[in-house]
């Protein structure tokens, strides 16, 4: 493939405000909600674990680089920490600290015994050969090997990572411990001991609840049409599993552009384009447009499934979407949250609708210290049925508090973990 420049300016709010002081905004506003006090407070807003590696490659051809690694535990008092790995150029341990602090509420708010964890390396994978990518991963799991384990910390795909860096440090783990552990890490292969259902789940996660979301508005799905901002890993599959739904996907985007067919775009097409050229951008079937439009677009469903900060409260007002399903983590700011909420427009949180991730993450986990396999069907149902229960349940605290969707699973979620804190004894 042809190396290529991304398009897609840097979102506006990823700089002011960060991941971090929007996720600390909504926890804030939770504990105010709950009336807990400030020394909770300070608990719940801070990591329990942090670390730092630095993590060298040698290059294919000799030369040496120097990455930055990240492994954030924000919390551990409902279980083990769980969350991804993220391979970005940007990654910075305030990110991590977010997506952490987020995790924390995911698993919470679902229900899935962990608490919340993330990491990263500050590295564009595009850019290095597999073997190289290879060395990162395994040199990466080495130093942070002390932290994690299948009852300890259980890292998982993101941004930039998938099954092949799981295998790496599932082996990486394994082979350190002298025998084979694939507890400790989820995302695998199947072959390896990962979970049918485990690569989609995230995507039908998403698009279960943004299904419910549009019936509970009152329209129907197969008249409805839909916008998608990222096609990895996400976003792709969302788009995939709408457009099977009889949404009309209307236009998707990736770093490098995006594409535009109001009549729908033929996404099993676009993927296949993707697997050859590496983007979106130049497939022939659809018009070309700038991916900052995308948000923008009269459509009923927008789902930003890319990175953080992309909704603010600079295009917030702009939005023409009458529903937003986040598949990304923290892609609507908290002043953006704001104007979305005054115009009327539903914004279903990242925390409850990407959350079909973590939760095969949890079966894969479960099968895995088991040695037991379940089916894809089995898989599936139990999927489908604890995301609308989550969605109900939100749905009923919602209307029961006057609070936004965002608030209201804030508030369930920190209140568990307040809970499980003090119940335990853990705070002081
Ligand atoms: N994977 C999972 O199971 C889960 C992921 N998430 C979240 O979903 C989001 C996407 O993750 P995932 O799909 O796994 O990651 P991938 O790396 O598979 O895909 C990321 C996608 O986002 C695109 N992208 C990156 N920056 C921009 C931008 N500025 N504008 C438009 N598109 C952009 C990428 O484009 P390009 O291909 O051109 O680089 C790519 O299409 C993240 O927020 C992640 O944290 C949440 C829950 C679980
Ligand atoms: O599957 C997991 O453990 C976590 C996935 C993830 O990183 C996320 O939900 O943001």
């Amino acid at each position: 493939m042809e190396p290529r420049t991304a398009i897609a300016s840097p979102p506006e709010a990823t700089v002011d405000p960060s991941p971090l002081e929007n996720a600390r905004r909504q926890l804030s506003s939770a504990i105010t909600a709950l009336g807990y006090d400030q020394d909770l407070h300070r608990v719940l807003a801070t990591a329990r674990r942090e670390l730092t590696v630095s993590v060298p490659l040698r290059r294919d051809d000799g030369r040496t680089e120097l990455f930055t690694g990240y492994r954030v535990q924000h919390d551990f008092a409902r279980g083990p920490a769980k969350g991804g790995l993220r391979f970005s150029p940007g990654v910075n341990l305030d990110e991590v600290r977010a997506l952490a602090m987020w995790m924390t509420w995911k698993c919470a708010l679902l229900d899935v015994p962990y608490g919340g964890a993330k990491g990263g390396v500050t590295i564009d994978p595009r850019n290095y050969s597999q073997r190289e990518l290879e060395r990162v991963t395994r040199r990466y799991t080495s130093e942070i090997l002390p932290i994690i384990g299948p009852e300890k910390d259980i890292p998982a795909p993101d941004i930039g990572t998938d099954e092949q860096n799981m295998a790496w440090m599932m082996d990486t783990y394994s082979v350190n411990a002298g025998y084979t552990i694939p507890g400790v890490v989820t995302g695998k292969p199947v072959h390896i001991g990962g979970s049918l259902g485990r690569a989609s789940a995230t995507s039908k996660g998403v698009v279960f609840i943004a299904l419910a979301a549009l019936r509970q508005a009152g329209t129907d799905p197969a008249r409805s049409s839909a916008a998608v901002q990222g096609f990895g890993k996400v976003g792709s599959g969302a788009a995939a599993f709408l457009a099977e739904a009889g949404v009309r996907v209307v236009a998707v985007s990736d770093q490098y552009g995006a594409v535009h067919d109001p009549s729908g775009l033929d996404i099993p097409g676009l993927q296949d384009h993707v697997r050859r050229t590496g983007s979106v951008a130049g497939w022939p079937q659809a018009e070309p447009m700038d991916p900052d439009c995308l948000l923008e677009l009269d459509v009923d469903l927008l789902v930003p499934a890319a990175v953080e900060g992309v909704l603010t409260e600079h295009n917030a007002p702009r939005v023409r979407a009458r529903l937003v399903v986040e598949g990304a983590n923290g892609p609507t700011t908290a002043a953006a949250d704001e104007v979305l909420a005054a115009r009327g427009i539903t914004v279903v949180p990242d925390i409850l609708a990407n959350a079909g991730g973590v939760v095969v993450s949890y079966f894969e986990w479960v099968q895995a210290n088991q040695a037991y396999w379940w089916t894809a069907a089995e898989i599936d149902e139990r999927l489908e049925r604890r995301m609308l229960t989550a969605w109900q349940n939100l749905l009923e605290v919602s209307t029961a508090r006057g609070l936004t969707l965002r608030e209201a699973a804030t508030v369930t979620a920190v209140e568990r973990v307040a809970q499980a804190h003090l119940t335990r004894g853990l705070y002081p």
